[in-house]
C-alpha cells in the first residue's frame, strides 16, 4: 500500500507534485494544524506529516498517530514539535536547515532599515494626508555597530549583508569559531560587550533554556541607550514585558518583531507602541523560500518512507538512498545480537561496547548501534525503538562504547557486541553471510554458525560424552521438533555452547528438564 502523508501547514503546492511523483498519497489540508482536535482524530492514519509552525505536534497528537513514522518541518525551526514524545515513538523528525534562511535574513534586514527610517509609522501617516516631513528624523546605518546574537546560518547572512551596508558587526555566539568569525568579518564578542556596544541588535538563536530572555530587563538595561532590537527568530528570546519599559522609558529608540511569546499574536503588550514595527511570523514568507523548503520537505519525506533514506533528521543519523540498501541487513544483525544479548542479561548493565571490524564499519555505525540498541533493551522495556534506543540507554546510564576497527578473523564485516553488567560479560559477534541472511558466529568466545530463528534455545554446558544425545532425545520425548542445531566449544573437556532452532515455543516443563542435565551451566529460551 503507498504511504500516506498529511500536510496540515500552509506549505507551497509544488509539495504535492514531489510526493504524487514519489508514489505517496498525499491529502493536503493546509488549515488543519490549528484544529487540535480534528488532527488527533484524524492523523492516526497517516504515515508522514509534513507542517511548519502553526500545527503543535505535542504528545496527544503523537498518542493517536499509531502509523506515523516521520514529521518533516518545512523551515527551521522545531519547537512546535514534541521531539522527546516523538522520539520515544521512533518518529523520525526532519526539518530542511537552509531552503528559508537567506529569506528570514532579508526580513531581519528589512526590519532593521523600517526602524532606522520608521517607514511603516510615515507610510501610515502619508496615506492618512498628513505630510509630516518633520516628524519622522531616522538614523543612518553606516558606521553603526550590529549586534548578533547567534550566528549561525540566519546570524551569518544578516552580518553578509549588513557588511555590505557598511556596517561594523560584533556577534556573541558561544559555538562561533574564532576562524569562522574571521571568514564571515564579524568580530566574535562576549555578550556583557554587546550589549555595551551595539547601535541595532538582531537576534538569531533557537529558543533554548539558555537563549529564553537572553534580552532580561538586566540585560535590556546594559545596552546602549538608543538602541534598536530586531527579532526574526523566537518569541521569548527577549522579555516583552521588560522591553515594553525600555521603549516607554525611550532606552531602546526602537524594535522591529517578527516572532512573539505567544502566537497567533492578537493582542500584546508591544503593540500600540509608536517605536514598535510587528509583522505576523512572516519571516521565512516569500515565494522563493516556501517553494524551496517545500519541495524539499516533500523530497525528504518521500525518501524516507519509500527508501529509507534519512536526511536532515534531528533525531537520527542521516542515512542516504545508496547507503540504505547497504544497511539494511547489518541493521537486522545489528538488532538480532542486541536482543540476544538483552534476553541474555537480566541484572544491572553497565556497559555494552560494539566493535565492528572490516567493512561494516564505513556504514553509518551510529545507526547500527541504535539498532543493537533497541534489540538490546527491548526485552527489559517494551517501548523502545531504534530512534529512541540511544536517549532511553543514556537515561539508564548505561554505557555505550563504539570502536571500528580492521578486519582480523575470516569475516569481510563482524559486529560483536560485549555485554558487562553486575552478573558478568557476555559477548557475542555475528556477520551477513552472502545469502544477505544475518548470523550469531560466535557466542561467549565460542565459534558456534546459526541462524536467527523465531524460537530459539540457548545452553552452555561442560563439554562431556552424552549430553547431545540427552539433549535431543529430551525435546524429541517431549515432541518438540528441531529445525536447527549449531554446537561449539573452547576446547575438548573444556566449554561448550549449543544453540537450537525449534518449532513452537519450549514447555516450561521442558525448559526445566535441561537444566538439571548433568553438566548444564546456563540454558535460555530464546525469542526472535
Ligand atoms: N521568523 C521566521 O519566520 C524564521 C525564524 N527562524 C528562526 O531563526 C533562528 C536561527 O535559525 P538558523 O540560523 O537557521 O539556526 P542555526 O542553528 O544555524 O543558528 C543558531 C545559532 O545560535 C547559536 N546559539 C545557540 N545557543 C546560543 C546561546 N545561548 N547564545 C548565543 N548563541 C547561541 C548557535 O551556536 C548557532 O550558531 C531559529 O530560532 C529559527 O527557528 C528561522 C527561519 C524563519
Ligand atoms: O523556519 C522557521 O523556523 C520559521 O519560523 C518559519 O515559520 P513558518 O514556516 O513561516 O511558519
Amino acid at each position: 500500500m503507498a504511504p500516506r502523508v498529511l500536510i496540515s501547514d500552509a506549505l507551497s503546492p509544488a509539495a504535492l507534485a514531489i510526493f504524487k511523483e514519489r508514489g505517496v498519497e498525499v491529502d493536503f489540508q493546509p488549515a488543519l494544524g490549528k484544529d487540535k482536535e480534528k488532527l488527533a482524530a484524524i492523523i492516526g492514519d497517516y504515515d508522514g506529516l509534513a507542517i511548519r509552525s502553526a500545527t503543535k505536534v505535542t504528545p496527544k497528537i503523537l498518542e493517536n498517530a499509531k502509523n506515523l513514522k516521520v514529521v518533516g518541518r518545512a523551515g527551521i525551526g522545531v519547537d512546535n514539535v514534541d521531539i522527546p514524545a516523538a522520539t520515544a515513538r521512533g518518529i523520525i523528525v526532519m526539518n530542511t536547515p537552509f531552503g528559508n534562511s537567506i529569506t528570514t535574513a532579508e526580513h531581519a534586514i528589512s526590519l532593521m532599515l523600517a526602524l532606522a527610517r520608521q517607514i511603516p509609522a510615515a507610510d501610515a501617516s502619508t496615506q492618512a494626508g498628513k505630510w509630516e516631513k518633520n516628524r519622522f528624523m531616522g538614523v543612518e546605518i553606516t558606521g553603526k555597530v550590529l549586534g548578533v546574537i547567534g550566528c549561525g546560518n540566519i546570524g551569518a547572512i544578516v552580518a553578509d549583508r549588513a557588511l555590505g551596508l557598511k556596517m561594523r558587526v560584533i556577534a556573541f555566539d558561544p559555538f562561533l569559531s574564532a576562524e569562522r568569525a574571521k571568514n564571515i568579518g564579524v568580530e566574535k564578542v562576549e555578550l556583557a560587550d554587546l550589549l555595551a556596544r551595539a547601535d541595532f541588535i538582531t537576534l538569531h538563536t533557537p529558543m533554548t533554556p539558555q537563549t529564553k530572555n537572553i534580552l532580561s530587563a538586566e540585560n535590556l538595561a546594559k545596552t546602549k541607550k538608543g538602541v534598536r532590537i530586531i527579532n526574526c527568530a523566537r518569541g521569548g528570546l527577549v522579555d516583552e514585558a521588560a522591553l515594553r519599559a525600555a521603549l516607554d522609558s525611550g532606552h531602546v529608540a526602537g524594535a522591529a518583531f517578527d516572532v512573539f511569546v505567544e502566537e497567533p499574536a492578537t493582542s500584546n503588550v508591544l503593540f500600540g507602541h509608536p517605536n514598535m514595527i510587528c509583522t505576523p511570523h512572516l519571516g521565512a514568507s516569500t515565494n522563493e523560500a516556501q517553494e524551496n523548503v517545500a519541495l524539499q520537505v516533500a523530497e525528504q519525506i518521500a525518501d524516507y518512507l519509500t527508501r529509507g533514506a534519512i536526511t536532515n533528521a534531528i533525531n537520527f543519523p542521516n542515512i542516504t538512498a545508496e547507503e540504505a540498501p547497504k544497511l539494511t541487513p547489518f541493521i537486522t544483525l545489528a538488532e538480532k545480537l542486541g536482543s540476544f544479548a538483552g534476553q541474555m542479561t537480566d541484572v544491572g548493565v553497565k556497559k555494552l561496547t560494539i566493535t565492528y571490524e572490516g567493512a561494516v564499519g564505513e556504514l553509518k555505525t551510529k545507526a547500527l548501534t541504535a539498532a543493537a540498541l533497541a534489540g538490546f533493551l527491548r526485552p527489559m522495556l517494551t517501548d523502545v525503538n531504534v530512534v529512541s534506543a540511544p536517549a532511553v540507554a543514556r537515561e539508564r546510564g548505561i554505557v555505550i562504547d563504539e570502536t571500528v576497527r580492521a578486519a582480523e578473523g575470516d569475516y569481510d564485516s563482524l559486529l560483536s557486541l560485549s555485554v558487562e553488567s553486575e552478573g558478568g560479560v557476555f559477548s557475542l559477534s555475528g556477520a551477513v553471510f552472502n545469502d544477505g541472511k544475518p548470523r550469531v558466529v560466535s557466542i561467549s568466545g565460542i565459534r558456534a554458525e546459526a541462524e536467527f530463528a523465531p524460537s530459539m534455545i540457548f545452553v552452555s554446558n561442560a563439554d562431556k560424552p552424552g549430553f547431545i544425545g540427552r539433549f535431543a532425545s529430551l525435546l524429541g520425548e517431549a515432541g518438540v521438533n528441531i529445525a536447527t542445531f549449531a554446537l561449539g566449544r573452547d576446547a575438548e573437556g573444556g566449554s561448550a555452547i549449543a544453540l537450537v532452532a525449534i518449532d513452537g515455543g519450549v514447555p516450561e516443563k521442558v525448559f526445566a528438564g535441561i537444566s538439571e542435565l548433568p553438566g548444564v551451566k546456563l540454558t535460555r529460551a530464546l525469542k526472535f
